[in-house]
């Protein structure tokens, strides 16, 4: 058996959600820079889940649905508040949390499409709730109750501080869900698939991604890409820091992409947003710090930049804490999960592949008391 290491290249499954082409993403063939620049959240939503675009009529009640949905059950604000959270980090708790609503959802254990479907709706419309909500209490704050009458971008941002968001600040967080919405078999995806495989339930394949959301490597790179711009601190640090860094074999967080090797489709909107925000929020330096990065890293290493890189210091300029922004993919990515897994029920075999041992053979067992 030939292994291959991170499974590079090896096709695990058949999907209809999003390709990856010649370095081309799309949304159930549709390219990912129209849906940017001109779907909504709640269509892409609609789009991944029901593999068409919605109609009028169609939109309108799923937005009805979310909205409908997007509050928490009380108990699991309650726990929430029981935890110090300011000693915990945001996507452990959200971990915790997304398990804990499953045990107040009496549909939780039931795996028909019709209950799934149910629980499509309501698992997207409390995961940006239960964010914000986070974040709320964390400071000290009372949650903000979901409004029925936003969308999910805009009443996403008015949770976390009761203020209507403007106009540029709905449309930087709608493209941004929009964009981290699905990416193939990405680390997180692929968890989801091998739990909800085994039959196990929605709540299940949530919570697991999630934890392979979390690393460093994969969704984990947007605060980490914060906390380095962080560390430069003034655009005349950023090459000494990055000789420092490739002198001792680190890695850049927010370059490099397992799939994408010209470039990461994603990037160049997020890029966008980020010199609009940072220009409007006046604080250019982050932006300017950050195409420094990206050039040298590109000149040094031919590496370019992926979605983690330039997302960072969007939701900086939005007044975000750094270690909110893997809730924030998060949010987004339950659309692109919450379809994995139910396009893995419709088809489902257990995912089971095989390791090649390579340990020791034929030992010779030796009783306790003669170990030395
Ligand atoms: C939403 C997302 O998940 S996007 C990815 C988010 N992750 C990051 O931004 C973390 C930084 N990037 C990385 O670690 C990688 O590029 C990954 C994890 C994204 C892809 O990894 P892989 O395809 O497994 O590549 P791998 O880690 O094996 O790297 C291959 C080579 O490129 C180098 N390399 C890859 N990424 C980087 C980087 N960001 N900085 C410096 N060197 C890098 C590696 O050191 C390695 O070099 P070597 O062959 O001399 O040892
Ligand atoms: O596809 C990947 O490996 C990681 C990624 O960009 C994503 O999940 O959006």
């Amino acid at each position: 058996m030939a292994v291959v290491k991170g499974l590079e290249g090896v096709v695990a499954a058949e999907s209809k959600i999003s390709s990856i082409i010649d370095d081309q993403l799309t949304y159930a063939g549709y390219s990912i820079d129209d849906l940017a620049s001109n779907s909504s959240f709640e269509e892409v939503i609609y789009l991944l889940w029901h593999d068409e675009l919605p109609t009028e009529e169609q939109l309108a009640q799923l937005k009805g649905e979310l909205a409908a949905q997007a509050k928490l059950p009380e108990p699991v604000i309650e726990h929430l508040k029981s935890f110090d959270l300011k000693a915990v980090h945001p996507m452990a708790a959200l971990r915790t949390a997304v398990s804990l609503l499953g045990l107040y959802d009496e549909d939780a254990e039931v795996n028909t499409p019709e209950a799934n479907a149910k629980k499509a709706i309501r698992l997207q419309a409390q995961i940006a709730t239960l964010v914000a909500t986070f974040s709320r209490i964390r400071s000290g704050q009372e949650p903000v109750t979901p409004r029925e009458d936003y969308s999910y971008a805009a009443n996403f941002l008015y949770m976390f501080n009761e203020k209507e968001p403007s106009d540029i600040e709905i449309e930087a967080m709608n493209k941004a869900l929009v964009l981290h919405a699905d990416h193939e078999l990405n680390a997180s995806t692929f968890t989801a698939r091998v739990c909800v495989g085994t039959l196990s339930d929605m709540y299940s394949g949530l919570t697991a991604a999630i934890g392979a959301l979390k690393g460093p490597l994969h969704g984990g790179a947007n605060e980490a890409v914060m906390e380095m711009l962080f560390d430069i601190g003034e655009i005349d640090n950023v090459e000494p820091y990055l000789e420092k860094k490739f002198a001792n074999k680190e890695k850049i967080m927010g370059m490099g992409h397992r799939v994408y090797k010209s470039g990461d489709p994603r990037a160049k909107f997020l890029k966008e947003m980020s010199r609009e925000l940072t220009e409007i929020s006046g604080q250019t330096k982050w932006y300017e710090m950050s195409v420094k990065v990206e050039d040298i890293v590109k000149r040094e290493k031919n590496l370019p930049a992926n979605v983690d890189f330039y997302s960072a210091t969007c939701y900086y300029s939005l007044g975000i804490d750094h270690d909110l922004y893997t809730p924030i993919f998060t949010v987004s990515r339950f659309s692109g999960w919450i379809a994995h897994i139910l396009e893995q029920y419709s088809d489902n075999r257990l995912i089971r592949p095989r390791a090649e041992y390579v340990g020791e053979t034929h030992r010779t067992f030796t009783a306790l008391e003669e170990r030395v």
